[in-house]
């Protein structure tokens, strides 16, 4: 899949940086088209292509469930996961210098998977997850292990209104000595949130500071809902 068409930029990169720096995450929206995001769902229940499955109630993370593709990712995954990761790398290693960090991430994510695999990093991240009436996903971090690529992104794959209502998903913004900070991101049928895993700059007035991110989903009201998380960073 190419996120760049001749005609138009599908993804404008310039935009997503200042969105990233300002607000901590960004929409793309129409990332995926409603018969790719139909496709995907539809492929939870298949019986393979999956490493592991997890009930989120038996341990405490929520109600709902997900599952964790197996490698070889089916392609429009991977392919999306490819083409996302440079222009996310280009922030992830202005953060790092803003954050006073001394990692840096390459510009490819294949080589970026290879420094996972060295550090024993080598199960794949990317998920599908389903949520049903009642279903919510409690505000975590995706941290699997030592190296952590600091930017996510999920989409979207139901039609809100139409396959479920409530189901919102939710950012939490947890500033040093200060009140906590919420964001409800608005999706549609989709659309793409781009976030921090952990932790992201913030320009204050008296400078620079760090705060620790965090997302969640709200409570399904109705219906069911189905979302595609892609993490660069693999699990140990
Ligand atoms: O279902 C969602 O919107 C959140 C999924 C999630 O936690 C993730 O992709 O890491
Ligand atoms: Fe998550």
């Amino acid at each position: 899949m190419s996120l760049m068409t001749r005609e138009r930029p599908l993804v404008d990169w310039e935009w997503l940086r200042g969105e990233l720096d300002a607000h901590g995450c960004a929409v793309l929206e129409g990332l995926l088209d409603p018969r790719a995001c139909a496709a995907l769902a539809a492929g939870y229940d298949a019986e393979e292509g999956f490493r592991s499955r997890v009930v989120m109630a038996r341990h405490g993370f929520g109600r709902g469930e997900y599952r964790y593709f197996a490698y070889p990712l089916p392609e429009p995954v991977a392919a999306l996961r490819r083409a996302l990761y440079p222009p996310l790398a280009a922030v992830a290693n202005r953060w790092a210098v803003a954050l006073g960090q001394p990692e840096r991430f390459p510009e490819e994510h294949a080589d970026y998977l290879a420094l996972c695999h060295r550090a024993g990093q080598t199960r794949p991240t990317p998920l599908l997850l389903r949520y049903d009436a009642g279903d919510y996903n409690c505000l975590h971090q995706d941290l699997y292990g030592e190296l952590v690529f600091p930017l996510q992104v999920a989409v979207l794959l139901s039609q809100p209104g139409e396959d479920f209502t409530g189901g919102e998903f939710v950012l939490t913004e947890q500033r040093p000595r200060m009140q906590s900070r919420a964001e409800v991101v608005p999706l549609r049928q989709g659309d793409a949130v781009v976030f921090p895993v952990n932790q992201r700059p913030v320009r204050g007035t008296r400078g620079l500071y760090r705060v620790t991110m965090r997302h969640g989903v709200s409570r399904l009201r109705g219906g069911r809902r189905h979302t595609l998380g892609i993490i660069f960073h693999d699990a140990r």
